[in-house]
């Protein structure tokens, strides 16, 4: 089976140029066949409020309502995409740029919140792997961002790591998957401002542990969920790791 890496990046590493650049870089010299995922939360939040909306979230998922889906797909599907791609292009990796509905690769619905209501945000409900099969066999490299669509015409905004996570998922009957959750934080800490307090390994009881304790909340617990989703699903790693550890083999990895 040929080895495949998926890595997303987000949050604020997308803000800062160079670590954004260095990052770029580290994933175009990676051996073997490769996915980029990529976000783009806090730039659609900052443009939302220079437009005076007010960004809203719920349990690290935005509620997208009417208008929030036409800022997000505009900054993830346009702005963000297609700069990662000529960043990509000019590093001399033959990136292709693709949301979900290019080639139809991830099929999503409506996301059922309960009490809560999502409005337009989507949960992946299939991921066409032979149209990615057939872009990476042709030497090509996509790069994904986080609009999906339900496959009546609608577009979706669908949490970026669920997207990367979906993709490992889909792909891992077909490919080694080695998923790789890049951010500015050195992984998974005890005590967020500590660094030295990374959590070297999760397993299902100590992530219910920490998450129990208030120790990992916010953004970090779709993240995990999603980390163990896909190993789960057969993806044969994943971890969680600022650009430094990523490269020295550090970081938070999730077993099941
Ligand atoms: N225990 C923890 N260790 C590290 N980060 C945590 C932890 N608990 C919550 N977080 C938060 O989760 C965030 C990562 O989630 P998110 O902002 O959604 O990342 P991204 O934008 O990369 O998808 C971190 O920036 C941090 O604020
Ligand atoms: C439904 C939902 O929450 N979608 C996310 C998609 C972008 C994302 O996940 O960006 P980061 O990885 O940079 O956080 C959002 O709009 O924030």
């Amino acid at each position: 089976m040929s080895k495949l890496t998926i890595l997303k990046i987000g949050g604020a590493l997308l803000q800062q140029p160079e670590a954004l650049s260095d990052c770029l870089r580290y994933f175009h010299e990676l051996p073997g066949h490769k996915i980029l995922v990529h976000g783009g939360g806090r730039r659609a939040s900052q443009i939302s409020k220079a437009m005076g909306l007010t960004p809203r979230m719920h349990e690290g998922r935005r509620l997208t309502d009417e208008v929030t889906l036409e800022v997000v797909t505009m900054v993830y599907a346009g702005l963000e995409n297609k700069r990662t791609v000529a960043q990509l292009q000019a590093l001399g990796c033959p990136a292709i740029g693709l949301s979900g509905a290019d080639a139809n690769i991830i099929l999503s619905e409506k996301r059922r919140g309960g009490a809560v209501d999502y409005g337009y945000a989507g949960d992946v409900v299939s991921v066409q792997s032979e149209q990615l099969q057939a872009l990476l066999s042709a030497g090509l490299v996509p790069v994904c961002c986080a609009i999906t669509h339900d496959g009546q015409g609608q577009l979706l905004n669908t949490n970026a790591d669920t997207i990367a996570a979906s993709l490992a998922a889909g792909l891992a009957p077909d490919y080694e998957v080695e998923l790789q959750y890049c951010f500015e934080q050195p992984g998974v800490m005890r005590n967020i401002k500590d660094p030295a307090s990374l959590i070297p390994s999760l397993n299902p009881d100590s992530y219910a542990y920490f998450r129990a304790n208030g120790v990992i909340v916010d953004g970090m617990v779709p993240k995990l969920d999603n980390a163990f989703r896909a190993v789960q699903a057969g993806a044969k790693r994943a971890v969680i790791a600022d650009l430094a550890g990523l490269k020295s083999g550090t970081g938070t990895e999730v077993v099941d």
